[in-house]
């Protein structure tokens, strides 16, 4: 295995290397049966456990869990910041330099980090600096001369929107401002790989999005690799290519974000989800009831996963439920070109003993359909 090459360590050197280690495409980050096991007063606390996956080169990577799931103990072996006590963590950077990060020296954790940037839920900026001394901080403990250091920090502002805000102290910022002032900071060294630990988790709604749009936008223009760790659905529905779910150590399903979100086969994975799932409307779940009676009509739930071919062939549905099929509810969305969702539709035209038939020639097309109870046909 190759460990990290040594860059020259004189200042002119470092800014012209980091001029030069813009990366060409991200990092690559492998975990090989990673396990952790902290030792704590109580016992051994065990955070994680036979974490096997790769981070492929310029993907925007998401893993998900509950609180307490080992989250940040997986995110903080990839930068050293944890030494996994099983198995090991491969980084790779953009020159194809390899690093076993548990085993490198005080010094080559040091140099393994200049290509790792990462940023936190609560910003961690100096309060005592302006937005500018700020970002140009790595800048100046590599030795970069005053006029680099400015005219990267000039860079990285532009890029994340700031230039009007250089001069400013974080106090006088939003919380959607420093973390724009956390990420032109990550980047000032053209690191290969961007770590964000939970970044948007203390943001509204709104500016979590722009701050999810700034890290997409970074990850196509410089494509570096991005590891996000949350516990927001919507953060790695926003902008992940693939995700993992961690559950008490483990990681329990992983895949592209519309497979495992369209599809999720594991119970963690549908906890997670549910605050988002289809739940009915109040006065639609007090319409429906259990069992057929006799002016009811079936109702069906039409369930589009994403792994069907091409659009949704409403066509076809309403095809097979027949005349008057009356919508009640639904959503339909799209993650990564898929549709995905699901319909309630009632269907009068379907009789109660026609119902079994009905949803075996809806079985056959490409949507996943059961029927969820009855409705009275009168309503
Ligand atoms: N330094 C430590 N010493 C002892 N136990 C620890 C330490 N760090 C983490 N743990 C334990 O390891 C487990 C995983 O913690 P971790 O912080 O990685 O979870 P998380 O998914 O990031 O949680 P959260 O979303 O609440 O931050 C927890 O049981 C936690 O108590």
């Amino acid at each position: 295995m190759t460990i990290y090459a040594v860059r020259p360590h004189t200042p002119d050197g470092d800014a012209a290397a980091a001029r030069a280690a813009r990366p060409r495409h991200g990092g690559r980050v492998t975990f090989e049966n990673v396990g952790k096991a902290f030792d704590t007063p109580g016992g051994q606390v065990s955070a994680l456990r036979g974490i096997g996956f790769t981070v492929e080169p310029g993907e925007i990577f998401g893993v998900i869990g509950r609180s307490g799931a080992g989250k940040s103990t997986l995110i903080r072996t990839v930068n050293g910041l944890e030494k996994p006590t099983a198995g090991r963590v491969l980084v790779e950077n953009a020159a194809g330099e390899r690093a076993d990060v548990g085993s490198l020296s005080i010094g080559e954790l040091a140099r393994l980090r200049r290509d790792i940037g990462m940023i936190f839920q609560h910003f961690n900026l100096l309060s005592s600096k302006t937005v500018e001394r700020n970002v140009g901080l790595p800048l100046r403990l590599a030795g970069a001369s005053r006029a680099e250091e400015a005219g990267r920090v000039a860079e990285l502002l532009a890029l994340v929107g700031l230039s009007d805000k250089r001069g400013r102290y974080p106090r006088e910022l939003s919380g959607g401002q420093k973390q724009r002032v956390g990420i032109a900071r990550a980047l000032a060294r053209h690191p290969a790989i961007l770590l964000c630990d939970e970044a948007t988790s203390a943001l509204d709604p709104e500016t979590t999005l722009s701050i999810l749009d700034l890290l997409k936008d970074i990850n196509r223009r410089l494509g570096l690799t991005v590891i996000l760790i949350t516990h927001e659905m919507e953060a790695i529905r926003h902008i992940c290519d693939r995700v993992a779910v961690i559950e008490k150590g483990e990681i329990v399903e992983i895949g592209p974000v519309w497979q495992v979100f369209g599809d999720p086969r594991e119970e963690a994975t549908r906890a997670l989800l549910k605050p988002h799932a289809d739940e009915l409307p109040d006065d639609l779940s007090g319409r429906i009831v259990p069992l057929p009676g006799e002016r009811t009509v079936p109702v069906f739930a039409v369930t589009y996963t994403g792994a069907e071919a091409g659009e949704p062939d409403l066509g076809g549905l309403f095809g097979v439920l027949g005349e008057g099929a009356r919508l009640l509810h639904g959503s339909l969305d799209r993650i990564q070109g898929h549709a995905q969702g699901r319909l309630l539709i009632a269907a009068p035209a379907v009789a109660p003993q026609q119902a079994a038939q009905a949803l075996a020639r809806l079985n056959t097309l490409p949507p996943r359909a059961e029927i969820i109870g009855y409705v009275d046909g009168a309503l």
